[in-house]
């Protein structure tokens, strides 16, 4: 499914209406039709029950008016709190406004807190929030902020129109503050701020509606931000021996780093790869050796810090003639000789590669090397090794995260993963795919090598890189809500996530349209 900017739904809106003549009250009755739908699914039924509804001074209002009209005429008792003067009504909203006042639908003014307002509130079965949509221009203050206070402090249940007001449509972000939503049902195409966080998470049960465009009216490659979709994976094949599933070389680990080279060299094998190579320093082998047996080393000379050695750069590039894909970088340390190798290693190697942990720090020192690559390249940093990268704020990265990742994937031609809450995958044509599995508990030291190890494991199960990559963090993400359903989001570790790896790669097997389902966005 397609993710659109708020600049982008109101094109498809005005194509919509000039080109299929759907009009904008058209438009505006399917909106209302689909979050009342989403009611009807939530309270069973609708007769007897109270609302308040809170309708802004725009569409998102007039949505909401639209929709109170829906529920007096199926038996619901309605009350609307106007948050400006009705006169600004324009258009679809204006008509539905003077609709709702001839049927006699009780409106009044929302002057501010007070008593009476609390009172409706609190004898209300349910809340309808239209105080504001995509047309969000600035901060939420005055009254605004007191109607969401009332709202948020009712502990009723909750139903947004398109996007819980006080969240930024194209960010996710909360400006001053927001309603929480139970449900929201969103127009069009989901818009990016109902899925990234924590916007997403403020939507609470998100429901979108085509409101009658035809498919077509979609089929807009300026439109490139996609939800990330798992992609089937081939049957395995039966009569395979262990490179048929891929042979992957890890440069990874240091003195006192076990845990990043241990972790995604084994993860490769658990979510379905087949060879794994270990190149490390030589002192490292023992430590994990013992653990990793599966493993086949490659002990390196190392440096006085006991991190890879420089001078270990052509037998690296010998092994890598040999292996169809290099992960670099997992625990391989910020020493100065072993961060000068990487950054060689990322020119030279002649592979797909997966730069990582301190490979991206080696990176930073000399971005411009990236362009010298003829093969596909993927990096996985966390907000932070992205400031690194860029140069840029963490602040101003986690604020435009999607631009950021963009940008840099068009310009150095590179994968980009922006790992977070739903981990945004930059592709260098411009396309972004967002991520939804995943949890809170996955932000653990370690889960990043899981990550590569499984992005590599993709690859060797026969998906192009694009793929591997969209399918890695996927899988990721997969098996780290498997371990939080066992276990709870609070204890997960880099083990669990890693030991979820084989169940994740074998429900998506069996069981596809079901993991597709469940972290679809619903239509109604
Ligand atoms: N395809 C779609 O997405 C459709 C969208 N529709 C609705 O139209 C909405 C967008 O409508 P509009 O563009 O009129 O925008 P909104 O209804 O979101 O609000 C715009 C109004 O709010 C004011 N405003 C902006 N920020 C404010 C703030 N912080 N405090 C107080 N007032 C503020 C603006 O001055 C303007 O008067 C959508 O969210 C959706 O509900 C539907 O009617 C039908 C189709
Ligand atoms: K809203």
């Amino acid at each position: 499914m397609r993710i659109s900017t708020v600049e982008q739904m109101r094109a498809l809106d005005k194509r919509a209406i000039e080109v299929y003549g759907i009009e904008d009250k058209l438009l505006m009755e399917n909106a209302a039709h689909a979050l009342y739908f989403v009611i009807l699914k939530a309270l069973g039924n609708i007769k007897g029950r109270k609302f308040v509804a809170f309708a802004g001074p725009g569409n998102n209002g007039g949505d909401a008016i639209t929709l109170s009209r829906k529920l007096h005429s199926n038996g619901a008792y309605v009350k609307i709190y106007l948050m400006s003067s009705p006169e600004k009504y324009k258009g679809a909203a204006k008509m539905n406004y003077e609709i709702a006042k001839r049927i006699g639908i009780q409106m009044e003014n929302f002057d501010g807190d007070n008593a009476l307002v609390r009172m409706s509130v609190e004898n209300a079965d349910a809340i309808i929030d239209g105080i504001l949509g995509t047309g969000i221009s600035r901060n939420v203050e005055g009254k605004y902020a007191e109607a969401i206070k009332i709202i948020n402090e009712s502990a009723k249940l909750v139903f947004s129109v398109d996007i819980p007001s006080g969240i930024n449509g194209n960010t996710g972000k909360v400006m001053g503050t927001a309603v929480r939503a139970d449900y929201t049902a969103t127009f069009g195409l989901p818009k990016i701020g109902n899925v990234l966080y924590p916007g997403f998470e403020y939507c609470g049960e998100l429901y979108v509606s085509h409101i009658s465009f035809p498919p077509e009216n979609y089929e807009d490659d300026n439109i490139n931000v996609f939800i990330n979709e798992p992609i089937p994976l081939s049957p395995r094949k039966k009569d395979g021996h262990k490179g048929s599933f891929g042979d992957a070389l890890f440069v990874a680990g240091a003195g006192n780093y076990y845990g990043a080279p241990y972790f995604s060299a084994l993860s490769f094998l658990k979510a379905g790869g087949g060879y794994s190579r270990l190149a490390t320093a030589k002192s490292v082998v023992p430590f994990i050796g013992t653990q990793g047996r599966e493993i086949v080393f490659h002990p390196l000379p190392e440096t006085d810090a006991k991190s890879i050695s420089y001078t270990a750069k052509e037998e690296i590039l010998k092994i890598a003639k040999n292996v169809d894909i290099v992960i670099l970088g997992p625990g391989t340390s910020l020493h100065e000789r072993t961060q000068k190798l990487i950054e060689e290693l990322i020119g030279e190697i002649e592979k797909p590669i997966i730069i990582d942990g301190d490979g991206l720090t080696a990176l930073s020192h000399n971005t411009s090397i990236l362009k010298e690559r003829k093969y596909p390249t993927a990096l996985t940093p966390h907000p932070g090794e992205m400031s690194r990268l860029t140069g840029k704020s963490i602040n101003e990265i986690l604020n435009n995260r999607i631009e950021v990742a963009r940008n840099f994937a068009i310009e150095y031609n590179v994968i980009l993963v922006l790992k977070g809450a739903h981990t945004q995958i930059a592709m260098p044509d411009g396309r972004i795919y967002i991520n939804m599995t995943g949890n809170s508990g996955m932000a653990t030291a370690g889960s990043g090598d899981v990550l590569t190890g499984t992005i590599a494991a993709m690859y060797g199960l026969g998906l192009d890189f694009e793929e591997s990559v969209r399918m890695g963090v996927f899988v990721h993400g997969l098996a780290g809500d498997l371990a939080a359903q066992r276990k709870g989001e609070d204890g997960i570790t880099a083990r669990d996530i890693m030991e979820f790896l084989p169940e994740a790669t074998k429900l998506l097997r069996d069981e596809y349209e079901n993991v597709k389902d469940r972290y679809d966005i619903n239509v109604v």
